[in-house]
């Protein structure tokens, strides 16, 4: 069900791409989706259920927009460490070769405690140089968040598994560290390995996938969708669940709720405040993403995207080059260059204010600006789009795992006819959400499906 005024009609959440009259495509939200691992693979799966194989558009690792992601800093555009010259030599922001701190790495000692921020695990084990400027970055990339609050345990589950297991990073990404969820690989999960894509979009955008999920459930004949029908409240009732909608009242014996975690805990009885409690205290941040389209190719450089660590500028997170990885999303006609500008994130309220104030001029002029300074563009869009995605990514901030914990014994306690899913309990992808769906119906049906 679809409930934020700005996304008023249509399903599908953050996954929201503008389809222009001739043809060019344009992403509010998500742009490329990793194919790699069991949750990579679920996904692909679904793509190939929904018959939209014919519509992928796959980049491979050798493509430039997978080896080259640049950094921000120091006023000037330094392409991130790759490959293993990348690690023999000094690569500028850096001050010495990566290849010395992996190397101590090793050496270092295991950590105490069941969780730490970000920064702080990286600052111990390959040092604050790295811990301010890459990790920084890279959560800023990610998360738009802040690493000295992000949790490791529950934002990089793998590298804090590494330390857990093999007692070094290093060790443990060589070697493994413990079991890994395996998800059997379709046709297309199979092409994926073995043409070694990097990430995929959809030639209409990737909104097409909760599009062609809507259609695929309405043909179906056996789901009822409330379009524009918020879940007011929630209430247990003799056989199981009744749940107050917008435009009536549902009946359910078993709810998975994908609502963001501050939605369900307004929508649930007063009586269970530590559940209530718990689900409010998970924040999430919000993103300035400004879409940009210049006339002509006018990129000094070719990659990804960059990234702005926040000694740099607070504001600024990042900079993405669409049109380098997907330019079958350019328009048809003339060369163009598709950028996106993202700001804000968990500076938003120091930096722009109370989002509901800051004007989209402001924002615009403001992502231009950062254009011209950062990649020497000196003339004016033909063509913008700026979008506030208000409070659009949760924070894991450190000790999440133990909320989430809590919350789900809460439920096994109460023996509550509910299982939480989405991006603000077990990782905020647009693999992990659908993952998470799955794992809630397996457990609901207590088989693989
Ligand atoms: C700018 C941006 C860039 C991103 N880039 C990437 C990327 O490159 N790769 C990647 O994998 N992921 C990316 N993500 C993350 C990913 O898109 C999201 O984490 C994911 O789509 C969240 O899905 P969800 O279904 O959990 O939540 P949402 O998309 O937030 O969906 C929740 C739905 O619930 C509805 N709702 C809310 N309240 C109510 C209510 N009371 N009643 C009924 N309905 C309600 C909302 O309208 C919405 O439709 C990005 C996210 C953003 C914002
Ligand atoms: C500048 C801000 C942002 C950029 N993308 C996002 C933000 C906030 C959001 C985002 N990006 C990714 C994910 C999913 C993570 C996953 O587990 O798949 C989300 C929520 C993908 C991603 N983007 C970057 C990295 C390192 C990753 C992880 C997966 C991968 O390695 O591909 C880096 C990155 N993000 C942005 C830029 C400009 C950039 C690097 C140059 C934009």
């Amino acid at each position: 069900v679809n409930k934020s005024s700005i996304l008023d009609s249509r399903f599908g959440g953050w996954l929201w791409s503008t389809r222009r009259s001739d043809g060019a495509v344009f992403e509010h939200g998500p742009r490329g989706i990793r194919p790699a691992g069991a949750v990579g693979h679920n996904t692909l799966n679904m793509v190939d259920d929904l018959g939209l194989a014919g519509e992928i558009l796959p980049i491979t690792h050798s493509h430039a927009a997978s080896k080259n992601r640049y950094l921000y800093v120091n006023g000037q555009l330094h392409r991130m460490p790759s490959g293993i010259s990348g690690l023999l030599r000094r690569v500028p922001p850096f001050s010495r070769p990566l290849l010395l701190s992996v190397a101590k790495e090793i050496l270092v000692k295991k950590g105490v405690g069941d969780d730490e921020s970000i920064h702080s695990f990286v600052s111990r084990r390959l040092g604050k140089e790295l811990a301010d400027i890459a990790a920084d970055s890279l959560c800023r990339g990610v998360f738009a968040g802040d690493c000295r609050k992000l949790s490791m345990r529950s934002c990089l589950p793998l590298f804090y598994n590494a330390e857990q297991h093999r007692g070094s990073l290093l060790l443990g990404l060589m070697l493994g560290s413990g079991p890994s969820l395996v998800v059997p690989p379709g046709p297309l999960a199979q092409r994926s390995v073995k043409e070694s894509w990097a990430q995929w979009s959809l030639s209409r955008g990737v909104e097409s996938l909760p599009e062609s999920i809507t259609n695929s459930l309405q043909q179906s004949g056996t789901v009822q969708l409330h379009r524009e029908a918020a879940v007011k409240q929630i209430s247990p009732s003799a056989s199981g669940w009744k749940i107050h909608l917008e435009d009536g009242v549902i009946s359910a014996d078993h709810i998975i709720s994908a609502l963001p975690a501050k939605a369900l805990s307004s929508a649930l009885p007063s009586t269970w405040i530590p559940l209530i409690q718990e689900l409010q205290d998970i924040s999430t941040v919000t993103v300035a993403v400004v879409n940009l389209e210049y006339d002509g190719s006018i990129l000094p450089v070719t990659g990804f995207g960059h990234l702005v660590p926040s000694s740099e500028d607070r504001g600024l997170l990042g900079v993405v080059y669409d049109s380098v990885f997907f330019p079958q999303h350019n328009r048809p006609t003339g060369q163009s260059t598709r950028l996106t500008v993202m700001m804000g994130g968990a500076w938003f309220q120091e930096v722009f204010g109370a989002p509901e104030a800051v004007t989209e001029e402001l924002l615009l002029a403001k992502a231009t600006e950062i254009v011209s300074r950062h990649l020497g563009v000196t003339i004016p869009p033909s063509w913008s789009r700026v979008a506030i995605q208000r409070d659009c990514i949760p924070q894991y901030y450190q000790g999440h795992f133990r909320r989430v914990e809590s919350m789900r014994s809460f439920i096994k306690k109460n023996s509550l006819s509910l299982s939480l899913v989405g991006s603000s309990y077990d990782g905020v992808s647009v693999n992990d959400v659908i993952f998470s769906g799955r794992t809630a119906v397996e457990e609901l049906l207590g088989s693989g499906v």
